[in-house]
């Protein structure tokens, strides 16, 4: 980390005001250069012209004296005007003067690397540049003031706490451990499990926030899903016919439903299939289940599958038209070719996904997370009716004390933390 990074962070368009950013042990002395001080005093605002062989600009700049800047390395910002040819003529004097193009996300990353924030804080700030609404923008800043990372340091010491406990428990002779002392152990197990519950659930709605909702249309072949998916559509995306198996590949939309954007996929009619192409259908068609937020499942039957889906599934019962159908324990009746049901079954989604976008969440949180809480989750209710294996049950604690730190970036791999940076934008 010995290197000194330069790049624009602000975007390279014309605009009143761009900044250059750089970062490192050269940073004071290549501004220096260009503004021509031997010295500059930290937090002073400079407001001089920036000259590469010519004037170039005037600028208003800045130096953050390690350690107290937003890397924690030295930094200089110039503050100039925002024409993107003079702000990429300035970037290239100072490469030129030893300072190096930043990778995307490198700035944070270099905060993260030097304690500044931790890797939630980090992945919240690029989550708060890209909240697509204020609500999302501010449960993202909640996060990056440290919501999220606080609830999980409380989790891991709560956790550590009942591995104390567990471990003295182990000291005692197997014949003498007290039932009480089990007893308790379970009792705690229970709240920490419900702990980490809540805050999981909390979590999925700062993830479905952000995001466009996935609905995820499924159910036997020729039940009408391609069907639906084209009358929510308005167009004819997916191909119908009488045949059952039709659909194979996914195929997604963008859609507009009475005025809340959604993402609808529509997949292959789930069945023992035969055919390679089917089957590799049915295969993609399981797994966007599990992406899913939401999952209708349409049936012509009373009798539905067995669908495994950690979200809400709504029973949605097709063809009503076609004579006496009894929609028993259905939670929509509809038929296409009527349009019996279409509208309530549309505000219904569009009530669904204002609903998800409507409420305060304390904390945004991503994927990655939501998927190492659930592994948690896992972990520890597979032990909570087994306390008295003390053993695996301090093992758990460890391992899931561990995948705790991956979340906050303890622990994190350093190919998860590379896909995470790379997605920054340059500059951030
Ligand atoms: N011009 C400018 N605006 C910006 C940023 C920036 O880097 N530059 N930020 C970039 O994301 C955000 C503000 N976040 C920042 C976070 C920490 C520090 C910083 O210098 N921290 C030091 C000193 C703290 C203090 O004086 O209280 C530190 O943590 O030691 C700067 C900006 C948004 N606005
Ligand atoms: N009568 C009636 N027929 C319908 C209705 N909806 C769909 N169908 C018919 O049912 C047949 C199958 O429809 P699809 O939409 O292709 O069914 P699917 O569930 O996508 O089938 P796969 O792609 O094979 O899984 C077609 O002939 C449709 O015209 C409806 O509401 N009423
Ligand atoms: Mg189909």
């Amino acid at each position: 980390m010995n290197t000194t990074i330069v790049a624009p962070a602000t975007a390279m368009v014309e605009q009143p005001i761009g900044i250059i950013r750089i970062s490192g042990p050269k940073a004071s002395r290549i501004a220096g250069k260009l503004i021509g001080k031997t010295e500059m005093t930290p937090r002073q605002v400079y407001v001089s012209g920036i000259s590469t062989q010519h004037f170039v600009d005037q600028a208003v700049v800045i130096f953050f004296q390690a350690p107290y800047s937003f890397t924690g390395e030295d930094v200089v910002e110039l503050q100039m005007h925002g024409n993107p040819h003079l702000i990429n003529r300035v970037v290239f004097e100072c490469i030129k003067l030893g300072a190096v193009m930043a990778n995307p996300g490198e700035f944070s990353q270099r905060a993260y690397l030097n304690g500044k924030l931790s890797l939630v804080q980090v992945e919240a700030v690029a989550d708060l540049i890209h909240a697509k609404s204020e609500k999302a923008a501010l449960s993202a800043s909640k996060s990056m003031s440290g919501a999220f990372c606080k609830v999980i340091r409380q989790l891991q010491s709560d956790m550590m706490a009942l591995r104390v406990e567990v471990e003295a428990t182990i000291d005692f002779d197997e014949d003498d451990i007290p039932t009480l002392g089990l007893d308790v152990l379970h009792k705690k197990l229970a709240i920490l499990i419900q702990e980490i519950s809540t805050n999981l659930s909390v979590a999925k709605s700062g993830v479905l926030l952000a995001k466009c909702p996935e609905v995820v249309l499924v159910g036997k072949p020729n039940v009408g899903k391609s069907t639906l998916m084209n009358e929510l559509c308005g167009s004819s995306v997916s191909i119908i016919t009488e045949h059952a198996g039709t659909t194979r590949d996914l195929i997604t939309r963008d859609i507009i439903c009475n005025g809340v954007a959604l993402r609808l996929t529509d997949t292959a009619g789930l069945r023992a299939a035969y055919d390679p192409a089917e089957q590799e259908g049915i295969e993609r068609a399981k797994k966007v289940l599990t992406d899913a937020d939401l999952v209708l499942h349409l049936s012509t039957e009373d009798e539905l599958l067995p669908i495994q889906a950690n979200v809400p599934v709504w029973r949605v019962r097709t063809k009503i038209d076609l004579g006496d159908i009894q929609s028993q324990g259905a939670d929509f009746s509809i038929s296409v070719k009527t349009g019996a049901g279409i509208s309530a079954l549309k505000s219904a989604l569009s009530g669904f996904v204002e609903g998800a976008q409507s409420q305060e969440v304390p904390f945004s949180a991503r994927q990655r997370h939501i998927d190492a809480l659930e592994r948690v989750h896992e972990v520890l209710v597979a032990l909570s009716d087994q306390v008295e294996h003390l053993d695996m049950l301090a093992d758990a604690l460890a391992q899931s004390h561990h995948y705790l730190g991956q979340i906050i970036g303890e622990t994190t791999p350093d190919d998860v933390l590379g896909e995470i940076f790379s997605q920054f934008c340059i500059g951030k």
